[in-house]
């Protein structure tokens, strides 16, 4: 491949996914990728939000939770992610928060296998996930515990038929190293273990088919690849077969047959909505639902096409231009194994990754030695790419990420 800015002019310009660009509020100048932590703003949210402030909610107040669809969006947005996760409409619901979804999940989980006390996960696991495994043991005091292994490969051995459930992020959120769904689910099925999966860092950046590989539960946040605004609520889903089985401790109202009955006792849904709890936060599902919206016009098979492609641009690039400088490749050099981010170690990511932020070139840090880079192919073109590589070039070899100012760590990294 020859390495230069012309040939990535070429390979924007006749970009199939080039158009989405425009749909997406960036500031010019701004090379944006960390999309995989926070997705930018789609240009029909401002317009939609002031709809919901003044329409909804300020003049038909109360009733728009039937005539606005209030009551509706948890399956309605639920049913724009199923596409992309490889489930039918009425298997997913957004709701909560993903560390919520784990606790009810998990839950689910551990009540329908209760000889078994183990929960298989990978210690380099996103540490909520851990911590949501920690608080569940301790709480429901039945002696449960966490094996974790210490190599994506050592999965396999670590399922036998003392494992309740395997709990496991598809896309490793530091390394990007993607697990095998079918082969593990289809492992763990084997041994009689219940499988969770995490789309956090899937969903949206690859094709993912849960219903394919008979996954039974799984979890997803949706202000990353599926941007939908800080805090967005994040997405679970549950197994057809389990839907009528599967118990979730935080039986709230929205959870029951029949919410409006107002019965004193509690009866779950015999759908996906059992693992709702309560209110839905309607502001932040307006302004999910228009970046939603957008996956009806976008085939996932072409992001992923787009995806692989800029991410291997990119390491070329890096190897190419900052040979010397010692980064080391962190993530999988197949890009077979690989989600849409690349990330480097460097003895000193920190000040690297500031200085580059201070460029307008933005990934972000992930301790102890990461720089993260994420491509999302919505509005990550090859230009950016070679633009951003060209700056930490830059970086590194002028020195500038010795600066004091970029020494100093704020609380999120
Ligand atoms: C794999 C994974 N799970 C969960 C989360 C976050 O969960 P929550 O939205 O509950 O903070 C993240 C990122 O924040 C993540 O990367
Ligand atoms: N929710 C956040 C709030 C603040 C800062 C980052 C996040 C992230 O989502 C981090 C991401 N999950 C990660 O893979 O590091």
């Amino acid at each position: 491949m020859q390495i230069n800015r012309d040939n990535a002019e070429e390979r924007d310009s006749c970009d199939p996914l080039g158009e989405f660009r425009d749909e997406f509020v960036l500031r010019p100048g701004l090379i944006y990728l960390d999309g995989n932590s926070l997705g930018p703003m789609h240009v029909s949210v401002r317009e939609r939000m002031q709809a919901c402030i003044e329409d909804e909610w300020a003049n038909d107040l109360i009733a728009s939770w039937n005539t606005a669809g209030w009551y509706d969006m948890p399956l309605r947005l639920g049913a724009r992610i199923a596409p992309l996760i490889g489930a039918d409409a009425n298997d997913v619901v957004v709701t909560d928060s993903t560390s919520i979804n784990l606790f009810k999940v998990l839950a689910a989980a551990i009540r329908l296998n209760p000889g078994r006390k183990v929960i298989v996960s990978e210690r380099s696991n996103f540490p909520t996930d851990l911590y949501m495994v920690e608080g569940l043991s301790a709480f429901a005091g039945k002696g449960h515990e966490l094996r974790l292994i210490d190599r994506p490969e050592d999965v396999a051995q670590a399922i036998d038929d003392s494992v309740a459930v395997v709990m496991l992020t598809h896309v490793n959120y530091r390394t990007g190293r993607v697990h095998d769904m079918a082969d593990i689910t289809r492992m763990a099925h084997e041994a009689g273990a219940l499988v969770v999966w995490d789309l956090a860092h899937s969903t949206g950046a690859l094709p993912v088919d849960l219903a394919g590989a008979d996954a039974d539960f799984a979890v997803g946040c949706t202000y990353k690849y599926l941007n939908g605004g800080p805090g967005a609520p994040a997405f679970v889903y549950v197994a057809p077969r389990l839907q009528t089985v599967a118990e979730q401790p935080l039986s709230g109202w929205f959870g029951h047959s029949r919410p409006f009955a107002f019965d004193p006792s509690f009866e779950p849904a015999k759908t996906i909505h059992r693992f709702l709890t309560g209110t839905p936060p309607v502001l932040s599902m307006t302004a999910l639902e228009p970046a939603l919206a957008i996956w009806d016009r976008v085939d996932i098979a072409a992001i992923r096409a787009k995806s692989v492609e800029l991410c291997e641009y990119f390491i070329a690039l890096v190897e190419q231009e900052c040979a010397g400088f010692g980064l080391e490749l962190a993530s999988p050099r197949d890009s077979a194994r690989r989600g849409s981010q690349v990330s480097f170690r460097h003895e000193n990511a920190y000040a690297v990754m500031q200085a580059l932020i201070s460029r307008d070139v933005v990934g972000d840090f992930r301790a102890p030695d990461i720089m993260r880079f994420g491509f999302a192919p919505l509005y990550i073109g090859f230009v950016d790419v070679f633009d951003a590589v060209a700056t930490l070039s830059d970086i590194l070899q002028s020195n500038a990420w010795r600066d004091d100012r970029f020494q100093v760590r704020s609380a999120v990294t």
